[in-house]
């Protein structure tokens, strides 16, 4: 459990955190989301010593980390980062045992390591162990970039904006890694995020930061479904508006759970899976789905190829 209570970070006249208190449960993904500014990666910094805060105290597991060993702290605690910058010079099996060179593992354990990570994130060891940075994809870098933050088998694993430079489609396939990872692993992954709809398709829970200070914790179901503020109801953009879609489309595509009444009179909750994949929904009565870029009306003929291309 990692727990901040009353944390402030001040740069001169500006204050960066404004006295926070948070409780990031053990084994799950906690996801910190907010516009530009309003003090994630401050905060994420602040968990591995990277940033120490002006007042207040961070622990983990009980333990104020400013009273840790600092080497110990971070080699219990993964960080991943937007620009990974991987070392173009070592082999990617170099580059993901790095810190297990720095605590003297012999070679060959070494090597094992290597292997078992790739094989985790489906890179064939014999294909990619040998090669270099650059003979990789910027999805398959972002894959190393994981791995490598693994390599100690830490309990935490920090995520700074890791996706924000990739495709969408890299993207999509990378947050699924990241879910599949977190179940198997059981981590506490600390992700942070600008987009809401990352926010809710990874987090077990969502803070919803602005200005330094928390504005809601909680599920992506009661922050969707219950925002506690204006600023939590725009930023998840929860009252676009609505275009049509069948109850019958959605419970054909399996994306929602009709919860009461019949076809027409129905009332459902599409479920979050499917409001994070470009789908939305009005918490009651009609479905409704519009297209991210266009903002244009989905119709059943775009939504089922949406369901195909992106294996839902
Ligand atoms: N070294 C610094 N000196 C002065 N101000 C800083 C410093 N680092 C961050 N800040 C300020 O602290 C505030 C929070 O910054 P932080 O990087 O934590 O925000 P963020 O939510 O991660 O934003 P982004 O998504 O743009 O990275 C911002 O107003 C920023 O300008």
């Amino acid at each position: 459990m990692i727990e901040f209570e009353g944390v402030t970070k001040q740069y001169g006249q500006s204050r960066a955190l404004d006295g926070l208190t948070l409780t990031i449960p053990d084994n799950g993904l906690f996801v910190l989301v907010g516009p530009s500014g309003s003090g994630k990666t401050t905060s994420v910094k602040m968990i591995n010593r990277l940033i120490e805060p002006t007042s207040g105290t961070i622990k983990i597991d009980g333990q104020p980390i400013d009273q840790m060993d600092l080497q110990t702290l971070r080699l219990n605690i993964g960080y991943v980062l937007q620009n990974i910058a991987l070392f173009p010079h070592l082999t990617i099996e170099e580059n993901i045992t790095i810190q297990l060179e720095v605590l003297e593992w012999s070679k060959a354990d070494r090597q094992k390591r290597a292997r078992e990570l790739l094989t985790l994130v489906n890179l064939d060891p014999d294909k990619y162990a040998n090669r270099y940075p650059s003979e990789l994809s910027g999805g398959q870098q972002q894959r190393i970039g994981i791995i490598r933050a693994l390599a100690t088998k830490p309990k935490v694993i920090l995520m700074d904006e890791p996706f924000s430079a990739l495709d969408p489609v890299t993207r999509t396939q990378l947050q699924d890694l990241v879910l599949d990872l977190q179940k198997q692993l059981h981590n506490t992954v600390v992700f942070v995020t600008h987009d809401m709809k990352e926010a809710l398709r990874l987090g077990d829970e969502i803070a919803v930061m602005r200005a330094g200070s928390i504005q809601q914790i909680g599920t992506a179901e009661a922050i969707f479904n219950q925002p506690k503020n204006d600023f939590v109801r725009e930023f998840f953009d929860i009252e676009r508006q609505p275009t049509t879609l069948t109850v019958q489309d959605l419970v054909a595509a399996d994306l929602g759970t009709v919860v009461s009444g019949q076809p027409e009179t129905i009332t459902m909750t599409a479920s979050i899976k499917a409001l994070a994949q470009d789908l939305i929904a009005q918490p009651e009565g009609v479905i409704v789905a519009l297209d991210d870029q266009t903002q244009r009306q989905l119709t059943t003929t775009d939504l089922t190829t949406l369901i195909a291309k992106r294996g839902l």
